[in-house]
């Protein structure tokens, strides 16, 4: 059945603020639409912690259950200090909510293109540094973020949050949409493997190292000469971009880096 545009907009009107959701969670703001949905902080009104309200796009009903269910199932396997934590789940008024506690901070986006914050090499290697901690976490439990783009990396002082595991899978699960991406690009990034977060890792670093890049020429050139950064920080990302022979563990690379930071110590 073609469902009309105008009722489809309908179902997907943000929630008013002051709005009450499972007798318990009073949205306060609206963050903003995703591929997921709609996003909203709150105010868990039994506890006074801020939360995040996910509520799901309208789809069909079993494939809602089944997004919710595993992000849930995921946010609950995690709790780790540097993702959120599971608060609830639930079914009201004909929408999925998923309610998780809110991270501070800004996300790596907001920060270089809107703050325009700059890092050098060395910040930048303590960042990537910080985020491999997080995910070396997760690769023990077999979780695979698939989603490691820079509004997904939260920075709060010294401390890095990781969100949104809406595309995380575990090691042994398969993609329903696998197989279906003709782009290399979208299958590295996509891959129920660890080197697909390796392979988003690489971007985020090359990302951080671009902001103190001043471009002097016209010619369009590669990162490699683009960047004039030390050597061995060249292999590891191409390394993690999977340009020569992957990195299996985070651990290698957490290695490759100490070495690098030792000597500049
Ligand atoms: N736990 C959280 N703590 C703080 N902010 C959060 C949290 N979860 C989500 N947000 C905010 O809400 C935004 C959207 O959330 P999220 O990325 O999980 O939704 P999405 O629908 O998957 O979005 P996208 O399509 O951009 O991936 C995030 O960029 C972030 O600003």
């Amino acid at each position: 059945m073609l469902i009309p545009r105008k009722i489809v907009e309908l179902w997907e009107r943000p929630l008013k603020n002051g709005s009450i959701i499972n007798n318990q969670f009073k949205i306060t703001r609206f963050i903003g639409k995703g591929s997921y949905g709609l996003v909203y902080q709150a105010i868990d009104e039994t506890t006074s912690q801020m939360v995040v309200v996910k509520q799901l796009r309208n789809r069909k009903r079993n494939s809602n259950e089944k997004l919710l269910i595993r992000e849930a199932r995921m946010l609950e396997s995690l709790n780790l200090i540097n993702t959120p934590r599971l608060v609830d789940y639930f079914y009201e008024d004909h929408k999925y909510f998923l309610i998780m506690e809110h991270k501070p901070g800004n996300n790596f986006e907001d920060l270089v293109i809107y703050e325009g914050k700059k890092y050098n090499e060395t910040e930048c290697i303590k960042i990537l540094l910080k985020v491999l901690q997080v995910i070396r976490h997760l690769h023990a439990k077999r979780i695979i973020h698939r989603d490691l783009r820079l509004p997904n990396i939260l920075l709060n002082e010294e401390t890095i949050y990781v969100i949104d595991f809406g595309l995380a899978l575990f090691v042994d699960e398969k993609d329903s949409g696998e197989g279906i991406s003709s782009s290399l690009e979208k299958r590295l990034f996509r891959e129920v493997s660890v080197k697909s977060d390796f392979y988003a890792l690489g971007h985020f670093f090359l990302f951080l190292l671009y902001s103190t890049y001043e471009t002097t020429t016209r010619k369009e050139r590669s990162w490699e000469e683009e960047l004039t950064i030390d050597p061995r920080l060249k292999k590891i990302i191409r390394k993690m971009l999977q340009l020569e022979a992957s990195y299996e563990t985070v651990d290698e690379i957490i290695k490759d880096l100490e070495v690098i930071t030792e000597d500049n110590n």
